[in-house]
């Protein structure tokens, strides 16, 4: 990719020297900052949003510059792993420009990882780009190989549109993580089709519960939650797993199927929380700190950021906000209530 000459104006700071790192209350040290650029999609996944989703007015939205600032912040206090997601990332306009800028600090060695998580469907466009920013990996969420199915659970999106964008991924040379939503009654039947695919193309999968988040409406989160315990016994049924000690600095868990060698990962908030090594924060697109994907605690760092030019104000908030970070998140489906429910959107924190 060209030089930019915005990503150029980002790069005033060459990363002063690094600052105490954060550690929250309970002694996990915050090295994971997830960041939301957008809260806009071109699907609307049911488990995501409702079907008329009214979007942030732009100006609501922090700056690509902004979005900079904030996120060098963290890399300064520590941060070694930057993920971008949304609302779908790659739809907010000149976003290649921050990826671009955001290199700098992998070329420094301040961050050891900038990533995104991904619908895929503009990756036919933006691949080789990502690369090219020293994007090594992405994830890309794909719930079902199914076409009519994909369009249900996405109400907007086309299947072939993203399998292209998976395999400009993979010719592009990224490395693709397949995330897939487990939901009793939609893709049950299909998780060994969708595992042995994987496997084909060598991509990792990893299954993720449903968590309950964003307005029901009709939709019965309860009803469509499965617990992983019960598709890993699934999975057993045909192969060993073992399990694996890595860890990618996410939530996963993974193992390694026996007779293929391929490695599946389980999100499992709600069967076995892991929030005793909660690493991470969320930035939403407003500029809100969200300490807890599953609590509605968050402090605003948007003020700070814009009441001065120099940073101290916006590292001040950042760990103030750390310092009240929770052991963990208050999701219930045990009282088969939606007492549990947060009923913040998915696409605002970026799940
Ligand atoms: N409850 C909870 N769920 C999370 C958390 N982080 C990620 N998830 C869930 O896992 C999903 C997939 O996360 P990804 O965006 O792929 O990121 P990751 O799992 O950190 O990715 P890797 O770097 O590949 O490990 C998210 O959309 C959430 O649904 C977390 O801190 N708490
Ligand atoms: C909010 S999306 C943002 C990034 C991008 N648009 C995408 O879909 O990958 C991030 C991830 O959150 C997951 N997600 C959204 N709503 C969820 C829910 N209620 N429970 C569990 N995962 C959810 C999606 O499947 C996706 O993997
Ligand atoms: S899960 Fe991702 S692709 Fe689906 S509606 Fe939410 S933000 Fe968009
Ligand atoms: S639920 Fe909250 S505390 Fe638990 S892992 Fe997720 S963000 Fe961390």
């Amino acid at each position: 990719m060209a030089p930019n000459t915005l990503a150029q104006g980002f790069a005033r700071d060459t990363l002063p020297p690094m600052k105490a790192p954060l550690i929250d209350p309970f002694q996990r040290a915050i090295e994971y900052l997830r960041v939301s650029v957008t809260d806009r999609c071109d699907f609307r996944c049911v488990y995501c949003m409702s079907e008329n989703m009214t979007f942030l007015p732009k100006k609501e939205l922090l700056s690509l510059e902004e979005l900079d600032r904030m996120c060098s912040a963290f890399v300064r206090l520590g941060v070694q792993k930057l993920r971008i997601t949304g609302g779908e990332p790659l739809v907010r306009r000149g976003i290649m420009t921050f990826f671009q800028a955001m290199s700098r600090h992998l070329e420094s060695g301040a961050l050891k990882e900038l990533t995104l998580t991904t619908n895929g469907s503009q990756l036919v466009k933006f691949a080789d780009d990502l690369k090219a920013a020293g994007v090594r990996r992405v994830n890309i969420s794909l719930d079902t190989l199914d076409e009519a199915k994909f369009a249900q659970i996405t109400r907007w999106g086309r299947l072939p549109q993203v399998l292209k964008g998976i395999d400009a991924a993979q010719k592009a040379g990224l490395r693709v993580k397949i995330n897939t939503v487990a939901l009793k009654g939609f893709n049950e039947d299909e998780l060994e089709t969708l595992s042995d695919w994987c496997a084909s193309r060598d991509m990792d999968l990893t299954f993720i519960e449903v968590m309950p988040m964003g307005d029901l409406g009709n939709e019965d989160r309860l009803g469509q939650y499965w617990s992983l315990k019960d598709l890993r016994a699934r999975l057993e049924t045909r192969s060993p797993l073992v399990d694996l000690p890595e860890r990618t600095g996410g939530p996963a868990r993974y193992v390694r199927v026996e007779n293929t060698g391929q490695k599946i990962g389980f999100i499992t908030p709600l069967s076995h929380n892991f929030c005793e090594s909660c690493n991470r924060v969320r930035i939403t697109c407003t500029g809100e700190i969200y300490t807890c994907l599953g609590q509605e605690g968050h402090s605003d760092l948007r003020a700070p950021l814009r009441a001065s030019e120099s940073d101290a104000q916006l590292e001040d908030a950042i760990r103030a906000a750390i310092s009240l970070k929770p052991k963990g998140h208050d999701f219930d489906y045990s009282r088969q209530t939606v007492d549990g429910q947060v009923s913040r959107h998915m696409s605002h924190t970026g799940g």
